[in-house]
């Protein structure tokens, strides 16, 4: 699905990503992990391909970076709901012809849709639990719902790779726990997409997730199986902080010594 081989980006004179290795295979769902400014976005953006490596070599479901066509061509494939990449809509789009319109390249409603696309678009509002609030104005919503109306609207042409960009920023308690139910449900599917789920919060990391990355100053920490890199020691090591962790519902709680 992604390789990734020495790979460096330079930006004014800073290595933001520095000889990050990394190789994600089929049917693994990873979470990239890493304190602020760690490069979470710079790499996600590399995916994408709005940005370019100045070493090494990118592969994207099976594009190569440099001999591939990549723009619209790979994006087409990966779903990307990020803060920094917000779209703009329209204030009176409703949550449903938001869905909807991520069923073609441009951003309004430009082209006719299908009835094909229509009952997906409603599918969609359902699997991510705002099916009533489909002829709401986008702009009326809650963050939270907001959120999950993106991650529909993601999913309308079943993309490949799904990358969700702390999805749960600014949410409140609820909203957040709702939302990671969302991902953890689309995670559960028959044929998910590979989903590269990016946050700063260990608690994030839900079950259905397989692998962790852990970025540190550009730089790959580590690398691997969840269950293997989830300890007190690497993350300890990781946070440069003494912590306790426990589990609760299969997922990782972190406290300070
Ligand atoms: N265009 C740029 N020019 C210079 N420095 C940049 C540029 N883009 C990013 N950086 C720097 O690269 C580093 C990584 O940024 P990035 O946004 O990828 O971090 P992040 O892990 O996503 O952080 P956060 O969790 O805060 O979103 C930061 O130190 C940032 O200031």
């Amino acid at each position: 699905m992604i390789k990734l081989e020495h790979v460096g980006l330079l930006r004014q004179g800073t290595w933001i990503l520095d000889d990050i290795n990394w190789q994600v295979k089929p049917g693994e769902q990873w979470v990239v992990l890493g304190l602020n400014g760690a490069g979470k976005t710079a790499l996600l953006h590399m995916l994408s391909a709005f940005h370019f490596p100045v070493t090494g070599e990118v592969t994207v479901l099976g594009r190569r970076f440099g001999k591939d066509p990549l723009g619209e061509a790979l994006r087409q494939d990966i779903g990307l709901v990020s803060q920094t990449l917000k779209q703009r809509f329209y204030v009176e789009d409703t949550a449903y012809q938001i869905v909807l319109s991520g069923g073609f390249s441009s951003i309004g409603l430009y082209e006719t849709p299908t009835d094909q696309m229509r009952q997906k678009a409603k599918q969609l509002l359902r699997d991510v639990g705002i099916f009533h609030y489909a002829d709401q104005a986008y702009e009326k919503l809650s963050q939270g719902e907001k959120q999950r109306v993106m991650i529909a609207r993601s999913l309308m042409r079943n993309p490949k790779l799904l990358i969700l960009d702390e999805p749960t920023t600014g949410l409140d308690f609820v909203a957040k726990e709702q939302l990671l139910e969302t991902v953890e449900s689309i995670m559960k599917k028959d044929n998910p997409p590979t989903v590269l789920y990016v946050t700063h919060h260990v608690d994030e990391i839900l079950p259905g997730f397989t692998h962790v990355l852990m970025l540190k100053d550009g730089k790959v920490f580590q690398s691997g199986e969840r269950q293997v890199l989830l300890t007190e020691k690497s993350l300890s090591a990781f946070f440069q902080l003494p912590l306790d962790m426990m589990w609760q519902h299969e997922r990782p709680y972190l406290f300070k010594k």
